[in-house]
């Protein structure tokens, strides 16, 4: 049994460790309060070092010309180019690929890409590396860089011996003979002997810079993607020290991010000019439904407004170019079909003849793009649809790279639509940016550079349409329809079509015909019958583009047929409360408008008295931009006044409405 004495002696040990505990807190508390106070002078100091590392590393504004290399810049714009004074942007891009930064430069088309990456390949030592997509477009390239004095060579099938063995030698010696050398990405991925001889080049220290046109086809989102750009993400880990320069007219914001990851170069500088092409005037017309009707409509225009101009028709398959380019020739119009199946004689023979204005025309496919410096064409129309508004912005902008005025024409027509889908079919986002391509097409509610704007998620003032595109200019005038209930009898037509079996499926074209009344399934609705068939087409994109109607493909071995079927959104037009509204157009006569718009004498190019070239240095450390050529043009255009005597299609509907109580308006018009 413990006794008292045992007790009293286990009370005193514990007053003891309680007392020897309390010093041990205290210094716990001491060391505590030491490490806070530490801690708080060490993270003063990281962050007045990390203010001092982001002052000390800050951009350098990469428009003055106070680099060491500025002068020589502007030397040699000006003695070896023959220009007076940067575009925007090419100061900025020219400067940061000399200071070695990898950069990506989105310019609109004809902006003037590639002198970016020539005149600074002239002030590098080695060579500069041109990775480019199209052996015709290395070729103009090297042949346009002779003509200013300038060594180059291509690297491809066609090379003599003697260029290649001229190109060894500059990459192994950098003796300065051989300044730029162009290759096709398959090149880098293929050939084993030029990646050796690469890395040679690069020990050397004679691979200056690697420059990637047309850098957007390295992401899987853009429209143009080729799995041989994929190769190219190599480059920054084999040549971490040599800059790379992307080049490309087109990228949206998930593009060139892709593009970045792609190409391993997570630091590379933006610049961006916009895309804005303010002297093209963007229309779209009806496409008639006659090949005799389109003909007439297209040489009207030529005749009345581009006589002896130079301008491009896009097709979508060879036999539209054969024929359109027929029927032209027949009435007496030079021109020439281009398509992948000519050889290559053939094309370079077209291509040149046109160059040289012995032909007017040329009725191309999408094969007939990359590359095309003409700056006079006049026109470019489109026969049908492009497959996404990206394409459709490139092929239409090379008009009018010359700066003057230049009309952008497209024909929308209903079975297009189908052709193209079941064409971009198999594409990732092929479908979507086809999507967007009819919506561009159908869009009435405002202006068309608006809208190819939203499509790159730039904002261009509307005003800075100018009256340059078919809805500003009042050529299209759109007004709203209640189509409930023509609506809601297409809908039904595709369902009891489908009700009755496989065999009696709708094609959009059979869809039309039943809604006219015709056919097994054909209507009894007669507000659709007593529709124009522009109108029920019309009404059946807008049924699409709302998912009130959806394409259905089925495959045959020898092509895919786009059947109409009943889309998500369908149960909604059983609601008896709903009431559909949608856009209708009213065209005038255009000929008019576009003579006085186009005419060259309404853009009259003015210099500022005073300022020869845009050359400026900085004494101070100022923020003053460089004047670009842009910024010193005024462009005087004489607004263009309504016709009266344009005449007006009216084809409007004819309605029997059932408009309910309190309906709920789906405005579909926007
Ligand atoms: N600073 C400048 N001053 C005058 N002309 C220029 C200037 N820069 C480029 N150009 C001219 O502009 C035209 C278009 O240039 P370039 O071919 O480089 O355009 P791009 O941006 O590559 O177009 P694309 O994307 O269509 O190939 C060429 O004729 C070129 O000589």
């Amino acid at each position: 049994m413990t006794t008292v004495a045992d007790l009293q002696s286990e009370l005193e040990q514990i007053d003891q460790s309680l007392d020897d505990l309390k010093k041990q807190l205290l210094t716990i508390a001491e060391l505590q309060q030491k490490l806070k106070s530490r801690k708080s002078s060490i993270e003063r100091e990281l962050k007045q070092r990390q203010n001092f590392f982001l002052e000390s590393t800050s951009e350098p504004v990469w428009q003055f010309e106070d680099f060491p290399w500025s002068s020589e810049v502007r030397m040699k714009l000006i003695e070896v180019f023959k220009m007076k004074r940067f575009r925007p942007k090419q100061i900025e891009t020219i400067n940061a690929t000399l200071s070695n930064r990898d950069v990506i430069l989105i310019m609109s088309t004809g902006g003037g890409k590639s002198l970016c990456y020539q005149l600074p390949a002239l002030i590098s030592k080695g060579i500069t590396l041109v990775v480019s997509p199209l052996i015709s477009l290395m070729n103009d390239q090297v042949l346009g860089l002779k003509k200013f004095g300038i060594q180059a060579a291509a690297m491809n099938s066609e090379s003599s011996k003697e260029t290649i063995y001229s190109v060894k030698r500059a990459m192994e010696e950098g003796n300065g003979t051989i300044k730029l050398v162009y290759v096709t990405p398959e090149k880098i991925s293929k050939s084993k002997r030029f990646k050796a001889q690469l890395e040679k080049c690069y020990k050397c220290g004679n691979l200056s810079r690697i420059v990637i046109d047309e850098v957007h086809c390295a992401s899987q989102w853009g429209n143009d993607f080729r799995p041989d750009y994929k190769i190219l993400s190599i480059l920054k880990r084999q040549f971490p020290n040599t800059p790379i320069l992307g080049l490309t007219a087109t990228s949206t914001e998930k593009v060139t991010v892709d593009t970045k990851d792609i190409l391993n170069i997570p630091f590379a500088i933006v610049f961006r000019t916009p895309l804005n092409r303010p002297n093209l005037f963007y229309d779209v017309r009806i496409k008639p439904s006659s090949h005799k009707d389109l003909i007439e409509d297209i040489l009207n225009l030529i005749l009345n407004c581009f006589e002896k101009k130079p301008g491009i028709i896009y097709c979508f398959s060879r036999k539209d170019t054969e024929e359109v380019s027929k029927s032209l020739s027949e009435y007496g119009i030079k021109s020439a079909p281009y398509h992948a199946y000519l050889t290559t004689e053939s094309k370079t023979q077209v291509h040149n003849a046109w160059i040289e204005n012995k032909l007017q025309v040329i009725c191309a496919t999408v094969a007939f793009g990359m590359g095309i410096d003409k700056p006079d064409v006049r026109f470019v129309i489109h026969h049908s649809l492009s497959k996404s508004v990206e394409n459709y912005y490139q092929e239409s902008g090379r008009a009018g790279r010359d700066g003057l005025p230049a009309l952008c024409l497209l024909y929308f027509g209903f079975t297009d639509i189908f052709r193209q889908s079941s064409m971009v079919l198999t594409e990732r986002t092929g479908l979507d940016n086809l999507q967007r391509m009819v919506e561009y097409s159908q869009d009435l509610s405002g202006c068309r550079r608006n809208l190819i704007a939203s499509y790159f998620q730039e904002t261009w003032e509307s005003l800075s349409c100018n009256e340059m595109c078919d809805v500003c200019a009042g050529i299209t005038t759109a007004k709203i329809r209640d189509v409930t209930v023509p609506c809601r009898a297409l809908l039904h037509t595709v369902q009891s079509a489908e009700a009755k079996g496989e065999g009696n499926r709708l094609t959009g074209l059979k869809l039309v015909d039943c809604a006219a009344g015709r056919g097994k399934s054909k209507t009894d609705c007669e507000a659709l019958k007593n529709m124009g068939t522009e109108q029920v087409q019309r009404l059946i994109v807008h049924m699409l583009s709302k998912e009130y109607l959806r394409e259905d493909f089925h495959f045959t071995p020898y092509r895919t047929i786009s059947y109409i079927t009943p889309g998500p959104q369908s149960e909604l037009l059983a609601e008896t409360t709903v009431q559909l509204l949608m856009p209708t157009t009213r065209i005038k006569q255009n000929d008019d408008i576009y003579k006085r718009a186009l005419s060259p004498s309404k853009f009259i190019e003015t210099e500022t008295p005073g300022t020869s070239t845009n050359s400026f240095k900085r004494p101070t450390r100022v923020a003053r931009p460089v004047k670009t050529e842009h910024d010193e043009i005024i462009i005087k255009r004489r607004k263009f006044s309504e016709d009266p005597a344009a005449s007006v299609d009216e084809n409007n509907l004819d309605l029997s409405l059932e408009i309910k109580e309190e309906p709920i308006l789906i405005d579909d018009s926007d």
